[in-house]
């Protein structure tokens, strides 16, 4: 391999904590088609940022996403990662320091978990004894037992276990970059809701540079920092936070995309902090919440308890005030974050 597209690569992957991607004007004709899958596709992302591409079937969300790790080469346009030409470096070498999740897992049935989790170490000459470490310590980071886990087969795991192990493997080289494509789709409502938060508080710790691919809208809103809703060839219809795409949808496009429930989908975003709390109850029979939750879990509590009222609790377990379903719904309706600090500094 030439020792400039060596270099680049290596670059690139000594830079572990996340690096910028920028697409610029790609574009993907497949052979034999007359129209293209992705049409002038330009996108900045931010070192450590989490990328949701959401929209429909067939729309091209899969094809941009595998052009950045060169599964699929574009047609046209430019690709970089952390400022570097991704179509001049190798690509079986990229590949190797860019995490790549599926939601098939593409598990090898005849490896064992370590076998399977340390792939890429083997392919990157790692030693055995850095290797066997790093595939313990991935196991403990994805939630799995190393000395259960280790030594089984993927077959012995449950599709949630397998997902796990999945993404451990695409973390064993600490890759600034992972793709995901819809890495969750193929589980369970109850393990895929595990998996999200699990997934959450693993990129709070480690804030790689993230593209991920769904179907889901709500899981966009979970997990995204930013959201790109996208149609046919991969057209931006909007890229946004969240909570800005649900408050101000760009186009009908969009509206009808997000469906349904808007300001219910916008409760996850906003801590129960962020509401105007009341004085809390001192009644004993008063349920409460923890000040870390959100104004959906809130709203959760309220219906399920049937209570008029419940108690944000803070970490040393003292009530910091209390939220009623008025409130809950002011704070959708205001958004005004100047609230917050008055109710949280009471405490
Ligand atoms: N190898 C290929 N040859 C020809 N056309 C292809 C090929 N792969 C994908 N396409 C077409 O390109 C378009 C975009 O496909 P792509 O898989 O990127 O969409 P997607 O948004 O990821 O869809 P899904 O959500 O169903 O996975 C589709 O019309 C698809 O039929």
């Amino acid at each position: 391999m030439p020792e400039s597209t060596s270099t680049g690569v290596i670059a690139i992957a000594d830079n572990t904590a996340g690096v910028s991607i920028s697409l610029d004007n790609v574009v993907k004709t497949y052979p034999g088609q007359a129209t293209p899958a992705v049409e002038h596709f330009s996108m900045d992302v931010a070192p450590g940022e989490l990328i949701m591409f959401v929209g429909p079937s067939g729309c091209g969300k899969t094809t941009t996403m595998k052009m950045i790790n060169r599964i699929i080469e574009p047609t046209s346009g430019s690709i970089s990662i952390d400022g570097r030409d991704v179509l001049s470096l190798d690509p079986n070498e990229l590949r190797r320091h860019i995490g790549y999740v599926i939601q098939q897992i593409g598990l090898f049935p005849h490896m064992t978990i370590a076998e399977n989790i340390g792939v890429v170490p083997k392919l990157l000459g790692w030693t055995k004894k850095k290797t066997a470490d790093r595939v313990d310590e991935l196991l403990e980071t994805v939630q799995l037992d190393p000395r259960e886990f280790a030594g089984r087969y993927p077959k012995q795991l449950s599709g949630g276990q397998q997902q796990r192990v999945g993404v451990a493997r695409a973390l064993a080289a600490d890759p600034p970059v992972m793709l995901m494509d819809e890495p969750f789709g193929a589980t369970d409502p109850i393990t895929r809701e595990k998996l999200q938060a699990e997934f959450l508080r693993l990129q709070a710790s480690i804030g790689k540079t993230i593209i991920f691919v769904t179907h889901a809208f709500d899981e966009a809103v979970l997990l995204g920092d930013r959201i790109a809703v996208l149609s046919e060839r991969s057209q931006i219809e909007q890229f946004d936070t969240p909570a800005k795409i649900l408050a101000t949808p760009a186009n009908d496009y969009v509206s009808s995309f997000i469906g349904s429930g808007a300001a219910l989908k916008r409760l996850v975003l906003v801590p129960v902090t962020e509401a105007h709390l009341g004085l809390a109850s001192s009644a004993s029979s008063t349920p409460s919440i923890d000040a870390s939750d959100n104004l959906r879990d809130a709203l959760d509590l309220l219906i399920v308890t049937g209570a008029p009222l419940i108690n944000v609790v803070s970490r040393d377990g003292s009530a910091v005030g209390s939220l009623t379903v008025a409130s809950i719904s002011a704070a959708l309706g205001a958004e005004a974050p100047g609230t917050t600090a008055a109710a949280a500094s009471t405490s």
